[in-house]
């Protein structure tokens, strides 16, 4: 989907069917981001280039096998760093694209070391219809206070006011070690449209503190996937990650056991989740075998990452792909 000039959507088809929130308002709707997100791998062709081909059977994937219904597109797992803008207005395009009519909610990470770049990034996203936005910490010259990144989200979120709008706190990639409950100190008085947090981090001490200060139309959405059940005690209102590309089921039963209270189920389920990602740190686990794990799993050819990471064996992925099986009871042991 292209855009005109004045930055109005072309595909009427996309903005009709996602005009849930009114651009003349600015004021971004109150509907709640819940429940799995998957964080998607951005398929690449052999070359390297992005494939937007894959993502039509890619959204069918998810929907169809893993009962995944929103998604978190070009953040870490989509190696979002790695992409060029362009790049990245296009898999926001595909994914809005295809989605629609199919995802409940394309949340599109738009966070860059170039404040202008996520700028241009969050108006185009806003263009493209998408439900929500999310920006990390930029990490090469670092923010020195709450205060500083704050300012720095507020002027992203100030280009797609619209939009819905989500702090993405993963400290072991940005290297900030803030903790998110002083980032999030009065953020909503600066950025009117601000509707939660994604915390991908362990310190759940500092994200139950996020808990007790959030108002009830945000959303604290956990990133931790092996330790997901410790956060929906602490009151998480869902999960993004990786792993809910092809553990969205099992994981579904995770979300519906601890609400129906029972803790014995969740925790099995947890127990194996966790079985799974330790096998896989075992053998080296990073988001290249993530990614062949998936491409194992859905048979998806999602292609290789791209540099500066390297692509993983398929004999390796496979081999994960069956303990997975195994864990999961889809095949003997
Ligand atoms: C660093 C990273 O990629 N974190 C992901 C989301 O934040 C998670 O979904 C992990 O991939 C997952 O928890 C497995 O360790
Ligand atoms: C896991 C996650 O949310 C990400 O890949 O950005």
């Amino acid at each position: 989907m292209r855009l005109s000039s004045h930055g109005k959507c072309l595909n009427p088809e996309v903005c009709a069917f996602r005009t849930h929130t009114n651009p003349l308002m600015a004021t971004p709707s109150n509907r709640k981001l819940t429940g799995l997100v998957a964080a998607t791998f951005t398929p690449l062709t052999p070359q390297g280039d992005v494939d937007v081909s894959l993502i039509g059977p890619y959204v069918d994937y998810l929907v169809e096998q893993q009962g995944v219904r929103s998604v978190f597109v070009n953040g870490t797992t989509g190696e979002g760093l790695s992409l060029s803008v362009d790049e990245r207005k296009d898999l926001a395009e595909e994914w809005c694209l295809r989605g629609k009519d199919k995802l409940e909610q394309v949340i599109v990470h738009v966070g860059c070391l170039s404040l202008k770049d996520s700028q241009e990034l969050a108006r185009h996203a806003a263009e493209t219809g998408a439900d929500g936005i999310a920006v990390i910490a930029p990490s090469f010259f670092k923010p020195s206070s709450p205060d500083t990144l704050r300012r720095f989200l507020q002027e992203v979120a100030a280009a797609a006011p619209e939009l819905p709008f989500y702090y993405y706190h993963i400290p072991a990639m940005t290297g900030l070690s803030m903790r998110a409950c002083e980032i999030l100190e009065g953020i909503e008085d600066s950025i009117p449209s601000f509707r939660g947090l994604k915390f991908s981090g362990g310190d759940l001490m500092d994200f139950g503190q996020c808990v007790s200060k959030c108002p009830p139309h945000w959303s604290l959405l956990y990133g931790v996937d092996e330790q997901l059940l410790s956060a929906l005690v602490m009151g998480a209102s869902g999960a993004v990650g990786s792993t809910y590309n092809y553990l969205g089921n099992r994981v579904s039963s995770l979300l519906s056991a601890f609400d129906e209270g029972d803790l014995g189920k969740a925790r099995t389920i947890q127990f194996q989740i966790q079985d799974i990602i330790s096998y896989a740190v075992k053998q080296g686990f990073d988001l290249a075998v993530n990614k062949q794990l998936m491409c194992e799993v859905s048979g998806l050819p999602l292609g290789p990452p791209r540099l500066p990471l390297l692509p993983c064996s398929s004999p390796r992925a496979q081999s994960l792909a069956q303990r997975l099986r195994q864990v999961l009871g889809l095949q003997k042991m």
